[in-house]
């Protein structure tokens, strides 16, 4: 399992779930994946993009709300009343970047089937034709390339509620394969559709989801052939049946085995859903400092974090999920070289803590990176760091905000003693990595 030097430099990545179900934007913010009970998940789906399947299991919420506000109306009804009258890419990929993202995923055809560009075999059933009548991916592919980021492609190859069976998914009589269509008129179908992706955009990160059709796997090898011949710095992530991957995903709280791999990426929502969900509060969503350690745990260990937006129907960026983006932006000001193109740090070099104070750890060539929160006021600012003896300096910390610090070496390990330590959004200290150990 091997990726281009950009992807595992990168870091931080912002996913865009964007379609019909953004007109409708209703779920119960039930919980995260893998945090809630299997057998409540699908009749109460938090993920607004399942609005199509949550709103037909009858006795479900989302099945009373949709009969009572939009009458029982066809999903495809949706697509019409999705504008996107106010969409400004640039706008949204200016805020990306300022919080640090250096590759942003769209969606270009979830579980729905709508496709957000003029998608071969889907008639006029897509964005350029209907809703938006605007080819959406190449608008994001645009203005994502025009700040210098990387553009990926979100493909959902394994569940097509419109070209692929109509099964509505409910728990209680799961289908072996969640309703998943396999027949070879989807898998030529949805083929097509990724190459015609491939050829169109060169998305440099390939993230199907769901699955394969059975009767596609054969396809397989030649179109990932035909997508590094087209990109030659792709990245193909895991959701392909096993057929490939280049690195592997965990999302919420769920796969999180697949964190131990050499190449991984965590994927979640701002809150608990993917498509913007009106239902969510405050209390559904990560606030800015719950964000940033999230992205600084997963760096610490070797990942790349994908967060999630979920644009309106009219193309603005819901005020809490900016807010969001922005607190992750004004950190990242100060402490960037802390985070990309960094790598984690030897455990043996030094322990990460959770809990109070929380700690965690990079280091690139030269410097390890302590990421320091919630020292708590008994500390009076104080924190020991438990490090390996003899592998950093602590004469050379440094704040990287700038603020004063002074760091002792202690039996075992460095005292850091400076003033507000206690934030919830980290500082961090830099130390430089003494040349008298190899800390690899
Ligand atoms: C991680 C993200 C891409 C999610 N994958 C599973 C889907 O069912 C869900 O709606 C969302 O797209």
């Amino acid at each position: 399992m091997t990726v281009p030097g950009w992807f595992s430099e990168a870091k931080f990545g912002v996913f865009i779930h964007w379609g019909p179900y953004s007109v409708p934007a209703w779920a119960e913010p039930t919980g995260e994946l893998g945090a809630v009970d299997p057998e409540m998940w699908f009749a109460h789906n938090p993920y607004a993009e399942w609005y199509w399947n949550t709103s037909q299991i009858e006795g479900s919420p989302a099945y009373e709300h949709h009969r009572t506000v939009h009458g029982g109306r066809p999903y495809d009804d949706f697509l019409d009343a999705w504008q996107a009258e106010s969409f400004d890419p640039a706008d949204w990929i200016e805020l990306f970047a300022r919080a640090g993202a250096r590759y942003v995923v769209a969606t270009t055809k979830h579980h729905d089937g709508v496709a957000l560009w003029d998608a071969p075999g889907t008639g006029t059933r897509n964005t350029v034709h209907r809703g938006p009548h605007r080819d959406l991916i190449a608008d994001l592919a645009t203005a994502v390339r025009a700040r210098g980021l990387r553009f990926g492609a979100y493909y959902s190859g394994g569940l097509d509620w419109y070209a692929g069976r109509r099964a509505v998914i409910r728990h209680e009589d799961l289908i072996d394969d969640y309703g998943r269509p396999h027949e070879a008129a989807y898998a030529a179908y949805a083929l097509r559709q990724v190459r015609d992706l491939i050829d169109r955009y060169r998305p440099d990160v390939l993230w199907n989801d769901i699955g394969w059709p059975d009767a596609g796997m054969a396809d397989l090898p030649d179109l990932f052939a035909h997508y590094y011949a087209t990109v030659p710095e792709g990245v193909v992530n895991d959701r392909w049946d096993g057929a490939h991957a280049d690195y592997l995903t965990s999302e919420y709280q769920a796969n999180r085995q697949n964190e131990a791999a050499a190449h991984w990426e965590n994927c979640r929502g701002i809150g608990l859903s993917f498509g913007f969900n009106r239902n969510e509060g405050p209390e559904h969503l990560l606030d800015p400092a719950a964000a940033v350690r999230l992205l600084v745990d997963v760096v610490s260990r070797g990942g790349n974090l994908l967060l999630n937006v979920g644009p309106k129907a009219d193309g603005t960026l819901p005020g809490e999920q900016r807010a969001v983006l922005e607190g992750i932006a004004s950190w990242t000001a100060a402490h960037a070289g802390a985070v990309y193109a960094t790598r984690p740090l030897d455990p043996g070099a030094a322990m990460s803590h959770d809990g109070t104070p929380w700690i965690r750890w990079t280091r690139d060539d030269d410097h390890a990176y302590a990421f320091l929160a919630d020292v708590p006021d008994s500390a009076r600012g104080q924190v020991l760091l438990k490090t390996g003896p003899g592998m950093l300096d602590p004469a050379t910390a440094v704040r990287l905000d700038g603020r004063p610090v002074r760091a002792d070496a202690v039996p075992d390990g460095i005292v850091v003693t400076s003033a507000e330590l206690g934030a919830p959004l980290p500082t961090v200290v830099r130390f430089a990595l003494t040349t008298s150990r190899s800390v690899d």
